[in-house]
C-alpha cells in the first residue's frame, strides 16, 4: 500500500479534546480547578490558601468549620503558606511579623494558568513586596517576589514556591506548606519515614530527640519539627497508605502537628470540637535554619501529596 505523504489530519483536531481539558474558574475571592475526571481544588486569594482538594469524591484536606475565609485572619485548615518566618521570632528582622509571617494573610494575585491538559492543571499566584500592606513592608523591608504554583492531577496535589530576591541586599527566610491532611480518625494514623531523624519537640520546650520507633503515632498533642528528614513520608491509616508526601531537595524539614483536645479548644476558629481527630498536619518546609537569599537570586521548593 502506498502511504500518502500529504494525508489530511482530522478535521478541527482540538475540538474533541477541548471538552476533556482541565479548567479553572476565577471568582472574586478564589480560583477553582477541575479535571475532566472529577478531581477539584479551590484556592483562596487570601494567603493563596488551598482550602479544598477533592479526589475520588472525597475531601482530602481538613478545613475547620469555623475557619474565617473573609481575609481578616489566617485560614484554619487547608494549606496556609508560611513565609518568611516559621512561628514567632523574638529578635532579628522577622521579630515584628505575625506568627508564620505575612504570606498567609496577604492577598495574592492570580497570574494565570501555566499548563492544562486532560490529566493536569497548574495555576500560578504572585505576591511581591509592593502588594503587601504597609505595616508588613515596614516590619520586613526587603524587595521580594513570590510565585506560588498549585498543580492538580488525578492522584496528587503539588504546591511549589519560588522566592526571588529583587533587591540589593540579602535576606533570610523560612517557608513551609502548612498542610492539614484529612483522616477518618487520627488514632489509627501512623506517619512513616521519620525513624532515626532528630526532632525538636515544642511540647517539651524544644528538646531535641531522636525518633526511635518505626512510626509516629498521635495519642495526644504533638508539635515536632523533624530536621532534615528523608524526602518521602507516608501517612498510613488503619494499615493503608493514604498519603505520600514527597519534597524537593531544598525543602528539608517536616513538621508533624496535632493540637489535640485542649489546645484546639483554645483556638477560637477550630471546629467542630472533635475536629482534631480528623486531621493531621504534615508540613513540609525549610524551617530549622535560615535560608539566605542573595540579591537577584531565587530559591525554589515544592511538595507533592499523592494518594
Ligand atoms: O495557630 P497557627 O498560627 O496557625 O499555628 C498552628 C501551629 O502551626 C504549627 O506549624 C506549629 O508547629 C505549631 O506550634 C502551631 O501551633
Amino acid at each position: 500500500m502506498v502511504e500518502r505523504s500529504n494525508k489530511p489530519g482530522p478535521l478541527n483536531p482540538t475540538s474533541s479534546t477541548l471538552a476533556d481539558t482541565a479548567t479553572f474558574e476565577t471568582h472574586s475571592d478564589r480560583v477553582k480547578l477541575s479535571l475532566p475526571t472529577g478531581e477539584t481544588a479551590e484556592i483562596l486569594l487570601h494567603g493563596a490558601t488551598v482550602i479544598s482538594w477533592k479526589a475520588g469524591g472525597e475531601e482530602k484536606l481538613w478545613l475547620s468549620e469555623k475557619a474565617v475565609l473573609d481575609g481578616s485572619k489566617a485560614v484554619r485548615g487547608g494549606i496556609p503558606l508560611v513565609f518568611p518566618v516559621f512561628g514567632k521570632t523574638t529578635s532579628g528582622p522577622t521579630s515584628a511579623l505575625p506568627q508564620h509571617g505575612f504570606a498567609r494573610v496577604s492577598k495574592w494575585e492570580v497570574l494565570g494558568k501555566s499548563s492544562a491538559s486532560a490529566t493536569s492543571i497548574c495555576v500560578d499566584f504572585g505576591l511581591g513586596s509592593e502588594n503587601v500592606i504597609v505595616d508588613f513592608r515596614k516590619q520586613w523591608p526587603f524587595d521580594f517576589g513570590l510565585i506560588y504554583s498549585v498543580t492538580l492531577t488525578p492522584m496528587s496535589l503539588e504546591t511549589k514556591l519560588l522566592v526571588r530576591n529583587e533587591g540589593n541586599q540579602a535576606f533570610d527566610f523560612q517557608t513551609l506548606f502548612h498542610t492539614y491532611l484529612r483522616v477518618a480518625d487520627v488514632g489509627n494514623v501512623k506517619v512513616l519515614g521519620l525513624k532515626g531523624v532528630t526532632y525538636r519537640d515544642k511540647t517539651q520546650g524544644g528538646a531535641e530527640i531522636k525518633e526511635e520507633p518505626e512510626a509516629v503515632e498521635v495519642k495526644g498533642e504533638i508539635d515536632r519539627m523533624y530536621v532534615q528528614a528523608p524526602g518521602e513520608v507516608q501517612v498510613e491509616e488503619s494499615g493503608k497508605t493514604v498519603y505520600t508526601v514527597t519534597r524537593t531537595e531544598d525543602v528539608k524539614d517536616v513538621v508533624v502537628w496535632n493540637p489535640w483536645e485542649n489546645a484546639s479548644k483554645n483556638m477560637g476558629d477550630f471546629g467542630p470540637e472533635t475536629g482534631y481527630r480528623n486531621m493531621i498536619c504534615v508540613e513540609a518546609g525549610t524551617v530549622s535554619e535560615w535560608n539566605t537569599l542573595e540579591p537577584q537570586t531565587v530559591w525554589e521548593g515544592g511538595v507533592t501529596v499523592s494518594l
